[in-house]
């Protein structure tokens, strides 16, 4: 199976083009794309371009569990980046259709940047146009958190800590993704707030995991702390990673921009998926 490998600040994707094989990977094929030993590796798998409805291209996203996500602000900017290459877009915005919503997006700096609108970030994951972040109390083995929702087409959790490190992510995230309070599981996000316009924070994926950056995370995290009046609109969201910019207006709609490079182009032996 043919793939284009790319990284978006560590979060790294394998684009599978609809033009290179028959058929959608299926759910044991992306499990097998994604794994770091019998596989390829990585954080997820994008299935495109597809013909859009509402937008110029449409965009499927996998996790490296094989469940399907919504919307992947990283996996947006990957892809942008990937029909830039393929030189089927320019300079000029266009659109790209996900289950999460339509976004537009354009590319810049010889493709190695990428800023997408990402739509208006929702505090409910049930109600679409709740402008108002709620806190809910969580409760995670030992630990005693706060936590608000954000939809941003996908779901997430942003937790606010005065201590942060890769080890609460690994620790309580797995705990928090799959509490049944979550219809459909949950990304997590731990937040420290450094400034007016600055948060670190670390990430565990629903479906994937510890990962060193995500786009549509920091697009949530932004939001909540925005939200709560901790800081200004525009945020600088600092991860494992690197540095992702997000730019809210006062009905939460969020642009994300952000660097890309591409790893690889290769081919998975049909062997590794029998
Ligand atoms: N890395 C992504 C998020 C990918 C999808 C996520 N794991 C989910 O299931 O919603 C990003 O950059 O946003």
């Amino acid at each position: 199976m043919k793939f284009t490998k790319y990284h978006a600040l560590g979060n790294d994707y394998l684009m599978v083009d609809p033009k290179d094989v028959e058929q959608q990977p299926s759910e044991s094929e992306v499990i097998t794309l994604c794994h770091r030993h019998y596989g390829i590796g990585s954080d997820g798998v994008l299935f495109g371009p597809l013909p859009g409805r509402n937008g110029d291209f449409s965009l499927k996203i996998f996790n490296p569990d094989g469940s399907e996500a919504e919307k992947s602000g990283n996996g947006l900017r990957i892809f942008s980046r990937y029909l830039w290459d393929r030189k089927l877009v320019s300079n000029e915005p266009f659109l790209i259709e996900t289950p999460g919503g339509v976004v537009r997006a354009s590319v810049s700096s010889s493709g190695k940047s990428v800023t997408v609108e990402m739509g208006q970030v929702s505090f409910n994951h049930d109600a679409p146009n709740c402008l108002m972040a709620t806190a809910e109390n969580i409760q995670a083995s030992d630990k005693a958190f706060i936590g608000y929702r954000a939809d941003v087409g996908n779901p997430h959790c942003v937790i606010l800590v005065d201590e942060l490190s890769p080890d609460v992510a690994r620790k309580y995230g797995p705990l928090i993704e799959c509490q049944p309070r979550f219809n459909n599981r949950t990304n997590v996000q731990f937040v420290k707030v450094l400034g007016q316009e600055q948060i670190q924070i670390e990430i565990w994926e629903r479906g994937a995991g510890y990962t060193l950056a995500s786009g549509s995370s920091s697009v949530a995290a932004a939001a909540v702390v925005y939200c709560l009046g901790l800081c200004r609109e525009n945020i600088s969201v600092q991860m494992p990673g690197g540095i992702i910019e997000i730019a809210l207006d006062k009905q939460f709609n969020a642009v994300m921009t952000g660097a890309v490079g591409k790893i690889a182009e290769g081919n998975l032996c049909d062997e590794a998926l029998s």
